[in-house]
């Protein structure tokens, strides 16, 4: 296994609603490693998106330090921390989101030409990436033409194309049947594996989360193993 690319240590976050303090996360540590694929447990409501929008740079915490590929994260300027994100960070969600006038190579451009890579270059990586997932022959296709399969490879393959450090991605096959969710899940936990990023995967589902390499539940507002 390789470096640690996220370092999550004691990091807490309360909602505060009228009276009522709510304190969804009460002290979370967790190491993820390049290469390594861990499955995030996280019951309903028990602070799933919290963490992620923490972990992903999205929000602050109100405490604890984040560390992204060995930068602490946490203290930088906005401007920074965005720069982090889009270099360092790839998210993958439940429903695609690709850009629906763009085909799926400009999709897997786009994120390499806002980080400064040229539109030459970006877009090589992009038939590269789409390859790997077996979408060589689906360049040109706005993502209306794709299956729910193919967009949602087409969204891992542009959550990939920055060669970020850390994965994050919440249900990324849960949008998709059974079978196809199968085939996916196992090409994403393939290409992580072969790469220097770290994924932290959320999923209810306990069969796909046991083909990972670690399983993480987050209970009570800390992350405990298995
Ligand atoms: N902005 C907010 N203000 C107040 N309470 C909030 C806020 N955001 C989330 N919460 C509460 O914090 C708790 C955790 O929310 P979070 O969205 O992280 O849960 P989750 O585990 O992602 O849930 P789900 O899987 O159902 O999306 C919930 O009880 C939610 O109601």
């Amino acid at each position: 296994m390789g470096e640690t690319v996220l370092a999550l240590r004691d990091i807490t976050r309360s909602y505060v609603s009228g009276d009522e303090t709510l304190h969804v996360l009460r002290g979370v540590n967790f190491e993820l490693r390049a290469g390594e694929t861990v499955a995030l447990v996280a019951p309903s409501g028990t602070g799933k998106s919290t963490l992620l929008h923490i972990a992903g740079l999205l929000d602050h915490p109100d405490g604890g330090v984040i560390e992204v590929a060995g930068r602490d994260a946490g203290r930088l300027p906005d401007k920074d921390r965005t720069a982090i994100r889009c270099s360092e960070i790839g998210f993958v969600y439940q429903f695609h989101h690709l850009l629906a006038e763009f085909t799926a190579r400009e999709n897997v451009a786009l994120p390499q030409m806002i980080a400064g890579t040229s539109p030459s270059v970006s877009r090589r990586r992009a038939e590269e990436l789409l390859g790997v997932f077996g979408l060589g022959h689906r360049l040109n296709h706005l993502p209306g033409k794709l299956s729910g399969g193919e967009q949602q490879r087409v969204a891992i393959a542009r959550a990939l194309a920055n060669a970020p450090s850390v994965l994050l991605a919440d249900e990324p096959t849960g949008n998709l049947d059974v079978s196809t969710a199968d085939i996916v899940f196992d090409e994403l936990l393939r290409v992580v594996r072969g790469s220097a990023v770290g994924a932290l995967i959320a999923t209810h589902n306990e069969e796909l989360a046991a083909r990972m390499d670690r399983v993480v539940t987050l209970r009570d507002g800390i992350l405990v193993e298995g």
